[in-house]
């Protein structure tokens, strides 16, 4: 079957919306019968909860707290939880089905949910952001479970919210319970290398990419968006691998240097700067919209969604992208970017080495064993190489770009499981 553009939509782009426009592609392709199609449209629940948390200053403050489980047909729905002031209910939907859809793609054992909460962590002391988490995982108490729903870090969040988690959900049960979140730090149950997980991810696909590309990484340039932990470490280990990593940004604005951005000065001075790259000396401040058309061979979009668009899709001209975050771009933008030859690397496939090691912590606490750092990046590496591969091989086959290959792969493992449980 001939490939299909996804129909473009109008204006500013609903993130269900952008990820229904790909599904609706790929699965017309794989000829997906009208019945599965339902089924995998339609999140399986959504949780949607109100969480008083009493603020420093006495007063008591509502959130509005999210969790969505979009399937659990290939096993307990897994997916991060994010702090951030725009997370709506149509955010989480996309986000939850793109976890469905990344873990079929790196082939682990797990459907797709994602949780957020529409708060401003960097407006919030320690103990505000303690008590909303716990009050949370109150909430979502009879939702989460090691073989029910597993959730882990996304924005806003990280090992110290996980830990939070873990210690409420374990007080709820009576008992220690590694197992029902990952992403956790490493003296209660967290696994090596899952910091830096989704970031090596992106680096080794990102490689993968330049192999097929013949693009010599060693006189590569690269530009990198977003600089958290996807970010931050996506630029140290291309950094590594020779690349010139030309631009780093967050939401104070982006750093040029043509010669390269010193990567351990910048985390050095985001870490001693509450976080920020604010007055990062060293390079040129230049606009995060400046940093996306740069000249560069590799842009790593690794902040948020829909930052590539139909606006600035025209003027980009990096040969390739890899997505760090979860839908940097657009449906608008795919057909202008698939028309100019870039090369993208979706996120459901850049940005999986996150919950891959994710599933090795899981792993790991339910053995009651620890993994080496070694064995861990050896594994996870395998399993982006292949998925790499495999997404490159169906995108070859079917004459369709990266995207929907990924997403072929991806729908035609979650519709053959569903076939094979039958029972509807
Ligand atoms: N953490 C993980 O393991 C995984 C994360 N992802 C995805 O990767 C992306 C980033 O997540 P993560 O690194 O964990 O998040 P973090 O919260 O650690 O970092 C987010 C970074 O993006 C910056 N940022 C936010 N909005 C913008 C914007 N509009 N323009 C430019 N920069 C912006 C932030 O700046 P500032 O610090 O100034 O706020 C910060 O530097 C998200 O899409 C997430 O869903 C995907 C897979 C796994
Ligand atoms: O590590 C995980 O389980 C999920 C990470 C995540 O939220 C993501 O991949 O978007």
């Amino acid at each position: 079957m001939a490939y299909i553009e996804p129909a473009p939509l109008k204006d500013k782009e609903n993130p269900f919306e952008a990820m229904m426009s790909r599904f609706k592609v790929a699965s017309q392709i794989l000829g997906l019968e009208e019945e599965i199609y339902n089924v995998l449209k339609n999140p399986a629940r959504q949780v949607i909860v109100s969480l008083p948390v009493t603020m420093d200053d006495g007063t008591i403050k509502v959130f509005e707290g999210y969790r969505v489980i979009h399937s659990t047909i290939l096993g307990p729905s897994k997916g991060g939880i994010r702090f951030d002031m725009a997370v709506n209910l149509d955010e989480v939907k996309a986000l939850a089905a793109w976890m469905t859809w990344k873990c079929a793609v790196v082939d682990i054992p797990y459907g797709g949910a994602k949780g957020g909460v529409a708060c401003n962590p960097r407006e919030m002391s320690a103990g505000e952001i303690e008590r909303l988490m716990r009050a949370y995982t109150q909430a979502m108490a009879d939702v989460f479970g090691p073989d029910q729903d597993i959730p882990a870090p996304d924005m806003g969040t990280g090992p110290r919210e996980m830990a939070w988690l873990m210690d409420q959900y374990s007080r709820i049960q009576g008992m220690t319970t590694h197992a029902v979140v990952t992403g956790k730090p490493l003296v209660m149950g967290g696994s090596l290398g899952r910091t830096e997980a989704t970031g090596r991810g992106v680096m080794v696909t990102a490689m993968a990419a330049m192999e097929k590309l013949k693009i010599n990484p060693y006189k590569a340039t690269c530009a990198v968006q977003g600089f958290g932990n996807v970010g931050s470490w996506a630029a140290r280990l291309l950094h590594e691998r020779g690349l010139i990593v030309q631009a780093v940004s967050d939401l104070s604005g982006a750093y040029y240097n043509e010669k390269g951005i010193e990567i351990d000065k910048a985390v050095q001075y985001r870490d001693n700067n509450k976080g920020s790259l604010e007055g990062f000396a060293g390079a040129e401040k230049i606009s995060n919209e400046d940093l996306l058309t740069l000249p560069v061979d590799l842009l790593v979009p690794a902040a948020t969604e829909d930052v590539i668009n139909s606006t600035n899709a025209p003027n980009i001209k990096a040969k390739l992208i890899v997505e760090g975050a979860n839908g940097p771009t657009s449906s608008k933008a795919d057909n202008v970017i698939n028309e100019k030859g870039i090369m993208v690397v979706p996120d459901i496939l850049a940005n999986a080495g996150g919950v891959t090691v994710s599933y090795f912590e899981w792993v790991q606490n339910r053995l009651g064993y620890k993994w080496t750092a070694d064995r861990v990046n050896r594994r996870s590496d395998r399993i982006m190489k292949d998925a790499f591969n495999n997404v490159y091989r169906v995108s070859q086959e079917y004459k369709v770009p990266m995207r929907i290959a990924a997403y072929m792969v991806a729908i035609d493992k979650v519709s053959k499981t569903y076939k094979f449980r039958g029972g509807y």
